[in-house]
């Protein structure tokens, strides 16, 4: 087993960094289908852009590489507990390169443990099996998409859908219900895998389960292979589309598992995976430890098509009503208020990153530099320190409804004028917006590696102590473009595709299994 460790980092760094082939054929056709001189058909070419970056400099896709969870079947006898201790080292290692970002936080004290152990992570299943090879997959599920994640207890009362009971119909119901209640803030177009009875914990866990599908299989349950079909042809027309912007396709996948309940209960448990759906596996000789085969398609025997994005880039800028507005930070009040909801925003300047931790602590405190006329980016990047100083490996937005509690006072606060992140945010920020003026920029969720090239110089840091991820990063930044998706005039996309979306979710209200 010498080389186990070596395979273990092999399969991490893939995962992390070269998204699947059959997942690729997917966002291709999500491409197909979406017009291109949309918001949403943008977004898509950004993705490609974005999938082919992290693939040729070999960094992760999205700076959220998720929590890492194992899946390893052994032969009979095999030592479990050496396997375990070198996928450790190995998760160390790849952290320690910038491969996975510090992700495992304390959840009492807020401290992050810095090499991705600690306490539950990373997770790893163990089975044995009667095969002499050792098989190993790895999925990085993010915390944006994972947030996304609903279970439901049948039977319920859903909005828009009325009454699921306790059977085929009232499954449906429920993963249309999940499809319209993640919106665009778990990156979508995205993935879901259902799980269909057991008990609360092995529900979750057989929906996720199904995330390990290959994308093409069929599903051998007759009732499921139908269920699946259903939400695949029914699921785009809630009009959700890529990151919430409206448009023609809103999910990639649906795999659905079945496994026995309690006669009292009766859970559907669906989760939600983002487009950087990271999931890759190795087959291992069980002798050595060496890579036999890679289980699910190379990224690399599929391009994405890079053409697209200048074609799409063009497409939008011909459009009339599209404005594209450059501004160097600090923004001023005047500036801000002339913003409008679909406006491009070119960004030049200083720009500081702050998530939950910053805007949970900027509440009571002072800030250690002057925010006026700011710009703050809710990013929890992945950053590399070497002679020359720090470097931002990846970089791109985090779900912004997590500061809605803070966001409007923060802003009012400290003279904050624009906030990017990715989601949108709630009713109490939009009239923050209105009342001091300021504005929302929506950023391409998963687009890390594209984010990243905007950032030319760490100007500093503060608030080490929160962290890599919920560090205060000064960083300065050339040609970042985000899409106004809230303004100061009291608009937000967000909350008419929601009301639209939640209007088209009724359509599927009438039974369809019988
Ligand atoms: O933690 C992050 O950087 C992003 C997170 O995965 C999210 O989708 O909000
Ligand atoms: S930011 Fe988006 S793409 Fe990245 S892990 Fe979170 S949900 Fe997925």
């Amino acid at each position: 087993m010498q080389h186990f460790e070596q395979s273990v980092y092999n399969l991490i760094v893939e995962t992390s960094t070269n998204l699947p082939g059959d997942v690729r054929k997917v966002i291709q056709a999500a491409q197909e289908a979406e017009d291109r001189a949309t918001r949403a058909g943008l977004s898509l070419s950004t993705i490609a852009t974005n999938i082919e970056m992290a693939e040729s400099k070999v960094s992760p896709i999205c700076q959220d590489t998720g929590m890492p969870t194992f899946i390893v079947h052994t032969p009979v006898g095999a030592n479990q507990i050496i396997m375990k201790q070198q996928i450790r080292s190995a998760i160390a290692r790849a952290t320690k390169d910038g491969k996975l970002r510090t992700n495992s936080v304390d959840s009492l004290t807020g401290a992050n443990t810095g090499d991705n152990l600690g306490p539950g992570t990373p997770v790893i299943h163990f089975e044995q099996w009667e095969k002499d090879d050792v098989d190993i997959r790895l999925i990085l599920k993010g915390g944006g998409c994972e947030n996304k994640n609903i279970q439901y207890s049948l039977p319920t009362e859903l909005e828009g859908l009325g009454k699921a009971g306790r059977d085929l119909d009232g499954i449906r119901k429920c993963v249309m219900h999940a499809i319209y209640q993640a919106q665009g803030q778990g990156c979508s177009a995205g993935f879901i895998g259902v799980g269909i009875g057991g008990d609360r914990t092995t529900g979750y866990e057989l929906a996720k389960q199904q995330l390990f599908r290959h994308t093409e299989d069929t599903n051998p349950i007759a009732e499921l292979q139908q269920l699946e079909e259903y939400v695949m042809e029914n699921a785009n027309k809630l009009g959700i589309g890529t990151m919430g912007f409206g448009g023609a396709v809103t999910l990639l996948g649906c795999k659905a598992g079945v496994m026995n309940r309690l006669p009292a209960s009766f859970f559907v448990s669906v989760a939600y995976n983002c487009w950087a759906y990271r999931r890759q596996g190795v087959l291992l000789h069980a002798e050595s430890g060496e890579i036999k085969e890679w289980i699910y398609p190379s990224g690399s025997d599929t391009p994405m098509k890079l053409a697209a994005a200048d074609a799409a880039a063009d497409a939008v800028t011909e459009q009339a009503e599209r404005r594209e507005v450059v501004l160097n930070t600090p923004f001023s009040e005047e500036e801000v208020r002339s913003l409008k909801v679909g406006d491009i925003v070119i960004i030049n300047g200083e720009m500081h990153t702050g998530r939950d931790a910053l805007h949970h602590y900027l509440m009571d405190h002072d800030a250690p530099i002057d925010l006026n006329g700011a710009v703050i980016y809710h990013c929890g990047p992945v950053m590399l320190k070497d002679e020359e100083g720090w470097h931002v490996k990846a970089a791109g937005p985090t779900t912004s409804i997590r500061e809605e509690p803070y966001q409007g006072d923060i802003m009012k606060k400290f003279g904050i004028r624009a906030v990017i992140g990715k989601g949108g945010m709630g009713a109490k920020t939009l009239a923050a917006l209105q009342e001091h003026g300021g504005v929302y920029l929506n950023a391409i969720g998963g687009a890390a590696q594209y984010y990243a090239e905007c950032f030319k110089k760490v100007n500093g840091v503060d608030y080490m102590e929160f962290g890599i991820p919920e560090a205060m990063w000064h960083l300065q930044t050339e040609g970042f473009a985000a899409i106004v998706t809230m303004d100061s005039h009291g608009n937000s996309l967000h909350a008419e595709v929601e009301k639209d979306s939640l209007a088209k979710l009724t359509q599927f209200k009438e039974p369809v299994f019988k």
